[in-house]
């Protein structure tokens, strides 16, 4: 942990509080007021405000435009303000920048040579370079905006990227590859993203704007944020504690708020345990399967598969088809398989459907990735062309294949083969569902690699919180599929 965090670890358990305490007087767009009344008023408040909440404040987070809107006096303020905060209480100075090179360096200058701040909320927008100059000292720290508050947020930040999920996925998951001194802020009224970014970075901290005057809940956020230790999100709150009467009473009831919110999210998580089913904060995958069981893909009964063996169970994905935006999200859940195999230097000329209930999929994914699809014939055309395997394709070319689920991996050899005569090569199989354990026996058997989106062990809790089967129903389906 950098001496940021390993900072604000201490002082959280000090003073008992994760609070932040935001100091942004907003003297400057207040329309009667003249700049000489503007920079002293700034300053009594803050004045007032650190004095009140100086043993509740884990930080302090001064938005510097309120004090640039006011010109060189303005800036005066902010030092002045700074100079108020004692010693032990972190600065983080919300400034949001974010540029390259020489001015980087510039803005760096500015923020931890000359205000002396502890941290700093960055732009991530202009990449690695423009985050460099802050991140490269151990004392301090950036939170980079990965998902913010306001209401405009999602114009870019929601927009989906190639493996479905939403851009601040991905930026969470670039900052966090630049090191110890990074965290992330992330609203503390978007509990979806503060769930995700939580489950794919267990550690990091996370600056939680949003709370109180923007419409967050303190439980709520701190449900869906606080780490396996109870810190890692830091609540601000500023009109909440500005505007309050009484801000000291009002920054005691907030950290009351705040301690009883971990306090009981704590206990809920050790009464559920560890590694409970499903995992939390995978959007996607909880989307396709609540989608899949409402689109009625699963059936109880008694089915014989294509193996030739009986299931008292059967998944029916040949029904997604019929509904397009479900469609489009197991397009999306092969997108992400299909990404982890790029990430890790795989590639493929085409992805290959295999007929019948993979080809509407295979379609979708073609589409959602730009990989050009083919199929192999189940049967060989005994007219026409007579193809075995359909599409623009060459000999020596690499394939994905790509099926609706897998049990034995029966139709897939079949493929398989079909292909290989073709001069394809494969080494892959990308599936939606994987239904038990055999089946990724029989396919490293055959040298196959194979991926799949979800496992059987995390459809089935979802099927039994949809009430389509019993409590009592799901260990004896889990065993069936284990057997
Ligand atoms: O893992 P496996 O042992 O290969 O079994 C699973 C396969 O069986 C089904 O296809 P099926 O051949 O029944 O029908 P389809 O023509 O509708 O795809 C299903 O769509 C899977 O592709
Ligand atoms: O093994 C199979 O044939 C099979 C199982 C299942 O659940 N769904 C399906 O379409 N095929």
């Amino acid at each position: 942990m950098s001496d940021f965090f390993q900072r604000l670890e201490e002082r959280s358990r000090k003073i008992n509080s994760l609070l932040c305490v935001g100091l942004d007087p907003r003297h400057a767009i207040q329309p009667d007021m003249g700049a000489a009344d503007s920079v002293s008023g700034m300053i009594e408040e803050n004045k007032r405000i650190i004095q009140a909440t100086s043993s509740y404040a884990l930080a302090y987070k001064p938005n510097i435009a309120f004090y640039e809107a006011l010109g060189a006096p303005g800036l005066q303020a902010l030092e002045i303000t700074l100079e108020l905060i004692p010693d032990e209480i972190p600065v983080i100075l919300d400034a949001k920048r974010g540029d390259i090179g020489a001015t980087a360096l510039a803005y760096e200058r500015a923020v931890f040579g000359h205000l002396n701040a502890d941290a700093v909320t960055l732009s991530p927008y202009m990449g690695r370079d423009s985050v460099e100059p802050f991140i490269n000292h151990s004392k301090t720290a950036a939170f980079i905006l990965c998902k913010t508050s306001n209401p405009g947020s999602g114009d870019l930040q929601l927009l989906s990227q190639n493996d479905g999920e939403p851009l601040y996925v991905r930026v969470a998951e670039i900052a966090g590859s630049w090191g110890q001194n990074v965290g992330l802020v992330v609203a503390g009224n978007d509990l979806d993203a503060l769930r995700a970014i939580r489950a794919r970075h267990p550690e990091m901290w996370f600056l939680s704007p949003g709370i109180g005057a923007q419409g967050g809940s303190m439980l709520e956020a701190v449900e869906a944020g606080v780490n396996s230790r109870g810190t890692g999100i830091i609540p601000v709150v500023a009109r909440g504690i500005s505007q309050a009467e009484d801000p000291e009473a009002a920054a005691a009831a907030l950290v009351s708020e705040l301690n009883e919110a971990v306090e009981k999210v704590l206990a809920k998580r050790k009464n559920e345990g560890a590694g409970h089913a499903g995992s939390p904060g995978d959007l996607l995958k909880d989307r396709v399967l609540s989608g899949l069981i409402d689109a009625r893909c699963f059936k109880t009964g008694e089915f014989t598969l294509k193996s030739g063996e009986r299931s008292p169970f059967y998944i029916d994905l040949r029904r997604v088809m019929s509904y397009p935006s479900l469609l489009k999200d197991v397009a999306r859940a092969y997108a992400r398989l299909i990404h982890e195999l790029r990430r890790e230097g795989k590639d493929f000329d085409h992805i290959a459907g295999i007929p019948v209930a993979a080809l509407p999929l295979a379609t979708a994914v073609s589409m959602e990735t730009g990989i050009p699809m083919i199929f192999p014939r189940m049967n060989a055309k005994s007219h026409g062309t007579g193809n075995t395997v359909e599409g623009n394709w060459k000999s020596g070319e690499k394939v994905l294949l790509l099926d609706d689920l897998i049990t034995r991996g029966t139709s897939k050899i079949e493929a398989l083969d079909i292909l290989k005569e073709a001069g394809l090569k494969v080494e892959h199989l990308a599936v939606l569902i994987e239904r038990g354990e055999r089946g990724r026996k029989d396919m490293t058997a055959a040298g196959i690699d194979l991926r799949s989106f979800a496992r059987l062990d995390e459809f089935l809790p979802h099927c039994v919180r949809k009430g389509l089967i019993q409590e009592d129903e799901l260990e004896s389906l889990m065993k069936y599929a284990r057997s």
